[in-house]
């Protein structure tokens, strides 16, 4: 079988990222795309020469014309800035916004039957311009956050309690912002719901308190630490997590920004649910059951997500 065609449209520290997970885990080979001359073929060539270590038959490439992309089996796209401290995610619309108005029209040219990730800041804004700017399916066209913010809760309780990582599964629902909703009734660390977890003596309630404030601000916590720009290592493994899902039809459930028709009382808009990832691209959404507190969280995240998207349309009339 011919190996599958990767384009990372966005060649910074996230793509780089991508395109050396891509090559060590030889998912495909990978088109590496940017604006910025040199750089995407620097990075491809360096990773390229890698492979001869790591020993995998994988092809690399750099590129600045989107013609590179075509017939490509997923795309990748970071393209944009990130924030620096001080920053919102929300600040980066006025370049974003623009940014992917020229992503989606290179990928609705050149690559229309590829799988779309969307990894750009504002996340959920982003993600749904991206759909409307290609005309790409919606089902074909996702965006990462949910990956990287359960990651992010569940590494935290596994910092604080001992118990490995793999016996932790966090789940997070709604936008990309600091009022995400972790879902701490649905997320259990060996097996048990963090309610009970807190019961047997896992953590304290407050720890417990501290790990969900922690986690809807990470994104900061590390813009801060880093200084010139954000996170960029567990969101590319984010995102080849739900690479991996569609390209070897796993079938997995992440959680992801989606497009939501009626699925949890909201419809026509991407947001943040979890979602099963196989061959056909999203193929279900899963429905938690949600108590009055989890629904007014929800809520509210999704306010945040809908005044994005009214930004982008008084930016973008063509969005309207
Ligand atoms: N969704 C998430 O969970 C999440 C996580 C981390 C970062 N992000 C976002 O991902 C984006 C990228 O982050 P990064 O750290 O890789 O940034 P980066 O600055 O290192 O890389 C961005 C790249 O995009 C390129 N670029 C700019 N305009 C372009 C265009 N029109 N076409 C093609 N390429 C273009 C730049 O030249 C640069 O190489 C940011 O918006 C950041 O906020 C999102
Ligand atoms: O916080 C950011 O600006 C980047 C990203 O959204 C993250 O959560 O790490």
């Amino acid at each position: 079988m011919a190996r599958a065609k990767i384009a990372l449209i966005g060649a910074g520290m996230i793509g780089g990222t991508l395109a050396h997970i891509c090559a060590r885990e030889a998912l495909g080979d990978v088109i590496l795309f940017d604006i910025a001359e040199g750089t995407p073929q620097g990075k491809g060539l360096d990773i390229a020469e890698a492979t001869a270590v790591f020993g995998q038959d994988v092809a690399l490439k750099g590129a600045n014309d989107y013609a590179d992309i075509a017939g490509a089996d997923v795309c990748i796209v970071t393209a944009g800035v990130p924030r620096k401290p001080g920053m919102s995610r929300d600040d980066l619309i006025g370049i974003n916004l623009k940014v992917m108005k020229a992503v989606g029209e290179g990928i609705a040219k050149h690559a229309p039957e590829a799988f779309v990730i969307c990894i750009t800041n504002p996340l959920d804004a982003m993600v749904w311009a991206l759909q409307k700017f290609s005309g790409l399916p919606k089902e074909k066209v996702v965006g990462m956050a949910g990956v990287l913010d359960s990651a992010r809760f569940a590494y935290f309780l596994a910092e604080k309690t001992g118990v490995s990582v793999q016996d932790i599964h966090a789940w997070t629902l709604g936008g990309h912002g600091d009022d995400m909703v972790p879902m701490v009734r649905h997320s259990t660390i060996g097996g048990l719901p963090l309610p009970d977890a807190v019961k047997a003596g896992f953590l304290s309630q407050a720890d417990l308190d501290a790990i969900v404030e922690r986690t809807r601000k990470g994104g900061g916590e590390i813009v801060a630490l880093l200084k010139t720009g954000s996170a960029f290592y567990a969101p590319a493994e984010s995102a080849i997590a739900m690479a991996k899902s569609y390209l070897l039809d796993q079938k997995r459930v992440l959680p992801c920004a989606v497009w939501v028709s009626g699925e949890y009382g909201l419809s026509d808009l991407y947001v943040g649910v979890p979602a099963l990832i196989g061959a056909s691209g999203v193929e279900k959404v899963v429905e938690f059951t949600t108590d009055e507190s989890e629904k007014a969280m929800l809520a509210k995240s999704v306010d945040s997500v809908k005044g994005l998207i009214e930004a982008c349309k008084q930016q973008d009339p063509s969005l309207a």
